[in-house]
């Protein structure tokens, strides 16, 4: 056991300081430098969309901020934690506060949709009739209901993601990391999946890290609000673009972009531009 306080006791998002950054954070793979200096923060309630070519870091990236894997040197802040010297025990704790949507869903092929929903909160020992109803609530969240007792292999790719991100939200995560959450659908699909990234964002304002191949996808989670009084998102008016939303992009292990959807749009540099054409 360690001696250091259990983070999931501690208060749940101080809102003066970010609830991840990185600091000249470096890794290499066999002296394949595939991270280079990298410094970012996400605050409080904010979106960052990871962007880059293939095998730019993206992946390597969120392993490192859920401390699967250890940089090189620099600093990795959760909540305001360092984890790069964190042990599994406090990194296993720290972890009940993020939920993770990873890129094939992995789900339980073995477990029907609710087994699969309620895992963490039955891990955690919640009360059966609590954990059902939180089940219900997270599976209406993502318009999932009717797929309770199904099992993963009776669902679509879009059902699968939506298991995967009701499965995420059930705990009331501070922190969600997204890996490519849109991957591998059709466009109409994406969309959909996209709609219930900015639901999260928007009803529940939670902080989020997401990876997409799809520029598509980032824009119009950039350039949309979901609207609880209809029920869907709809763009933001008059062009307009949401201001907790910002990007980061990645070539080469080096971040090449930070900032607003503005600044990105607006951007003259030769790389970005093409990348973005
Ligand atoms: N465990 C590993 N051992 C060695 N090299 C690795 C390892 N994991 C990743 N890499 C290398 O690190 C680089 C970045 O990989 P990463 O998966 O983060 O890229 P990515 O931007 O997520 O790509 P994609 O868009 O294709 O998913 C690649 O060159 C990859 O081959």
């Amino acid at each position: 056991m360690s001696d250091s306080p259990d983070p999931k006791e501690q208060p749940a998002v101080n809102a003066n300081e970010p609830v991840l950054s990185f600091r000249n954070v470096c890794l290499s793979f066999d002296r394949n430098r595939v991270l280079d200096d990298i410094s970012f923060e996400i605050c409080a309630a904010e979106t960052c969309i990871l962007l880059g070519p293939a095998g730019s870091g993206k992946s390597v990236l969120m392993k490192l901020a859920e401390g699967l894997i250890k940089p090189d040197s620099g600093s990795i802040c959760v909540f305001g934690q360092e984890i790069t010297s964190m042990s599994e025990h406090d990194l296993f704790a720290l972890r009940r506060r993020v939920g993770m949507v990873f890129q094939e869903s992995a789900l339980f092929d073995s477990m029907t949709v609710e087994d699969n929903v309620a895992y963490r909160l039955n891990e955690e020992g919640v009360d059966p009739a609590e954990t059902h109803r939180r089940v219900e609530e997270s599976l209406n969240f993502v318009l999932l209901g009717q797929a309770i007792s199904k099992f993963p292999s009776e669902l679509s790719g879009g059902m699968r993601r939506r298991v995967s991100i009701a499965r995420a939200i059930i705990t009331n995560p501070d922190l969600i990391l997204y890996d490519s959450p849109t991957g591998g659908l059709d466009p109409i699909t994406s969309t959909a999946i996209v709609e219930l990234v900015a639901k999260q964002r928007d009803i529940s304002h939670t902080t989020a890290l997401m990876i997409t191949h799809r520029l598509q996808d980032a824009f119009t989670l950039a350039t949309h609000h979901f609207d609880p009084g209809v029920d869907k998102m709809v763009p933001i008016p008059n062009g307009g673009v949401d201001e907790k939303t910002s990007f980061l992009i990645l070539n080469e292990g080096k971040i090449v972009f930070q900032g607003s959807t503005l600044q990105l749009t607006h951007s003259e540099d030769p790389w970005i531009k093409s990348y973005l054409a």
